[in-house]
Order: C-alpha cells, then sequence, then structure tokens
C-alpha cells in the first residue's frame, strides 16, 4: 500500500474555516496530529517547530503515530480526515533554497546546449556537486499557479519567456542544524519542480548563474516523506575519488522513479538512482565552508536525467532545446510550455508513493 505505515509523510492542511495543523497521510485520510497526540507542536501550520526537535523526536514521533494506527485504531479514526475534506498547504517554511546540479546525464546535456564550443562538463563537475542559492520565498506548494515570467530575453529584449521549461527534482528537508551525521540534521524528502525561463537564464548566467530565469517559482509536492522510509542503494561510481570531505560514510543513493506528465501524458520517466553525487554529498559540500544550516532548509538535487531520452527532467532536453518537438496523443507537438499547461511530477520508492508536485501555466497578467 503506497500510503501505508511504512510511508506516513508529513504535510500541514486544514479543514473549511479552521487554520491550518500538521498532520500525516495515511491512506486517503491525513491524521490530525494535534488531536491524536494532544501536543501543541502540530497546531503551528508548519512543520518547522517539529521539525526543529531534533532527530530522536521525529523516531519517536514516528513509532508512536505507528503505534496507534496499528493498536488503537478506534481512538484515533475519530481524527482521521478524509483527503477530500481538507486543503493542504506549504508543509514547512522554507529557510534558505539551495539547488545542486547532482545529474550527470543532465549536467552533459546542458553544456551540450548552453556551451557548445566547450566540454559538455566544466572542469569542477567531477570534484564537487555544483549549485547556487535560489529564491526561498517563492517556493510554492503543488497545485500553485506559475505565470510566465517576463524579463530580459536577450541584448535590448523583453517580454514574456518562450521558453518555459520546468526540471523535475527531489528535494531535501533540514530539520535540525545540530549533530553531524546527515540523518541526525535531514528531516525528510519532498518532490520539487524547479520551474526554468530559459531564454532568460541563457543570457543572464554569466558569469554568477542562475538568477530571474528560476526565481519566480519553485513548487513542491505537499508532503515530506521520513528519511527513514526512503530505502537505500549504493551511491554511483565516482571518478576520480573526491576528496576526503566528500568521501561517503556507507555510501548511499535512493531509488526513487520519478514521472512526469504534461496535460494527462507521461512524457519522461526520470530514474534517481542514476544520480552522480549523493545527499550525503551534498549536505557535506554546503557547509564545508562553516556555513550554518537552519531549520526549514532546503537542498535540491538538480534535475534527475537518465541516460535513455525518454528519462529526461525538464524539456530543454527532451526537445533538445526546442529543435525536437515532442509529438503528444492528441496530435499536438510540444516544445516548450504554453500557457494552460499542467505539469505532474510523482515519484515513487517502490511501494511508497512520494505523492505529487502540480502546477498549471498562466499567462503573465
Ligand atoms: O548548465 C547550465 O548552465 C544550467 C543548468 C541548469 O539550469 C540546471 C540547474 O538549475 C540545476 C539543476 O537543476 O540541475
Ligand atoms: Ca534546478
Ligand atoms: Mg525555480
Amino acid at each position: 500500500m503506497s500510503w501505508g505505515l511504512d510511508n506516513l509523510p508529513y504535510g500541514v492542511f486544514s479543514r473549511a474555516g479552521q487554520t491550518p495543523r500538521v498532520g500525516v497521510r495515511y491512506g486517503d485520510a491525513v491524521l490530525d496530529l494535534a488531536a491524536a497526540l494532544h501536543d501543541e507542536v502540530f497546531t503551528t501550520g508548519s512543520l518547522n517547530a517539529f521539525m526543529a526537535r531534533g532527530h530522536r523526536a521525529w523516531r519517536d514521533t514516528r513509532a508512536l503515530i505507528v503505534n496507534k494506527l496499528s493498536t488503537d485504531r478506534s481512538l484515533v479514526q475519530p481524527h482521521l480526515v478524509p483527503l477530500d475534506q481538507v486543503t493542504l498547504h506549504l508543509p514547512f517554511e522554507v529557510a534558505d533554497y539551495v539547488d545542486f546540479y547532482c545529474s550527470i546525464e543532465h549536467a552533459s546535456n546542458l553544456g551540450r546546449m548552453f556551451r557548445p564550443d566547450d566540454e559538455p562538463l566544466k572542469p569542477n563537475w567531477r570534484h564537487l556537486p555544483v549549485g547556487y542559492h535560489g529564491r526561498a520565498g517563492t517556493v510554492v506548494v503543488s497545485g500553485t499557479p506559475v505565470a510566465r515570467p517576463n524579463g530580459q530575453l536577450g541584448a535590448g529584449r523583453f517580454g514574456p519567456t518562450a521558453k518555459l521549461d520546468i526540471e523535475a527534482e527531489l528535494g531535501f528537508v533540514v530539520g535540525s542544524p545540530d549533530g553531524g551525521s546527515f540523518e541526525e540534521r535531514v528531516f525528510g524528502v519532498t518532490l520539487v519542480n524547479d520551474w526554468s525561463a530559459r531564454d532568460i537564464q541563457a543570457w543572464e548566467y554569466v558569469p554568477l548563474g542562475p538568477f530571474l530565469g528560476k526565481s519566480f517559482a519553485t513548487s513542491i509536492s505537499p508532503w515530506v516523506t521520513p528519511l527513514e522510509a526512503l530505502p537505500r542503494i549504493e551511491g554511483r561510481a565516482q571518478e576520480p575519488a573526491p576528496l576526503p570531505y566528500l568521501a561517503r560514510e556507507g555510501d548511499w543513493g535512493l531509488d526513487i522513479a520519478l514521472e512526469v506528465e504534461l496535460n494527462g501524458e507521461i512524457v519522461s520517466r526520470p530514474p534517481y538512482r542514476n544520480m552522480y553525487w549523493t545527499p550525503d554529498q551534498m549536505l557535506a559540500h554546503m557547509t564545508v565552508n562553516g556555513a550554518t544550516l537552519r531549520t526549514g532548509d532546503l537542498f535540491a538535487s538538480g534535475t534527475i536525467s537518465g541516460e535513455s531520452p525518454d528519462t529526461r527532467g525538464s524539456f530543454i532536453e527532451l526537445t533538445w532545446n526546442g529543435t525536437e518537438p515532442l509529438k503528444l496523443g492528441d496530435g499536438q507537438a510540444r516544445t516548450f510550455l504554453e500557457d494552460g499547461d499542467t505539469v505532474t511530477i510523482r515519484a515513487t520508492a517502490g511501494d511508497i508513493s512520494l505523492g505529487e508536485v502540480s502546477g498549471i501555466v498562466t499567462p503573465r497578467a
């Protein structure tokens, strides 16, 4: 069962006329944690206060919830609210937002398109997980419409982007700044769509990196899946061996299968297992200079692309910068996104569903 006792992702929900509070998804319902566990921390409308308690509290609370759902079922039954009676909200207050670039396939594809006269991978790529700081304040929950951004499209050219794109990613949520290990600091995983305006990006990014081409919106799923729920696999081989601070204790990756749907049709199936840099390495890298963490920091993996064309996690790759339009089932073709398009990214890890992140493109008002 995708939403059973081995999953139990956290989110923030409200019933009509009530203020948002924290819950856990179980089946087609949300368990109202403030009511079921008699704990004020779940009445705050964000996961941050609970996450700040630290990893022992996360583990104990999860065990308590499993226990209540499996043994005290009649006691918690009144606190299971059917999903169709709730609105789901942004699950946590995003502190800082960092976006990495950990897929070697994605980085190579983008290099070929943006820098055709260079080697596809820059010399630093195999030595560190390349990343940038994005805009935390424009991270929105799944279902929020995304307005087509305006911007500079080249010298003297201004207007709505003609190359609106998605990036299918996983996001890691920092629960507690304390502790040394990944498991002590990272609370869970969410799905990310890092919307990108490729014409704005290509013109502005030299030499400081992504700016307005990505800062207008980043969508995340309403559920944060606890790290504990996700099965691990061995990380991908790395050549050359990374520096000691990036050497991986118990080297691990995640076997998560994503799918990208455009207007109801699956257009890609990106595999997270292919990612080159691991979540552990992203966290080690972003703190190696002494930068501190805060509860609610979100760091994303970067676009997830596999080797074959039908596993690429962005339309710029799927259509090779618009030169090879995708043919859709309804006879239409698509390069970049059009107004009215809906993109939904879903993911599963074996039987565990990570839910979906969805958004419709609206015209710039
Ligand atoms: O190669 C580039 O210049 C740009 C790459 C991206 O747009 C990717 C980015 O935001 C990071 C990622 O999602 O992998
Ligand atoms: Ca990105
Ligand atoms: Mg973005």
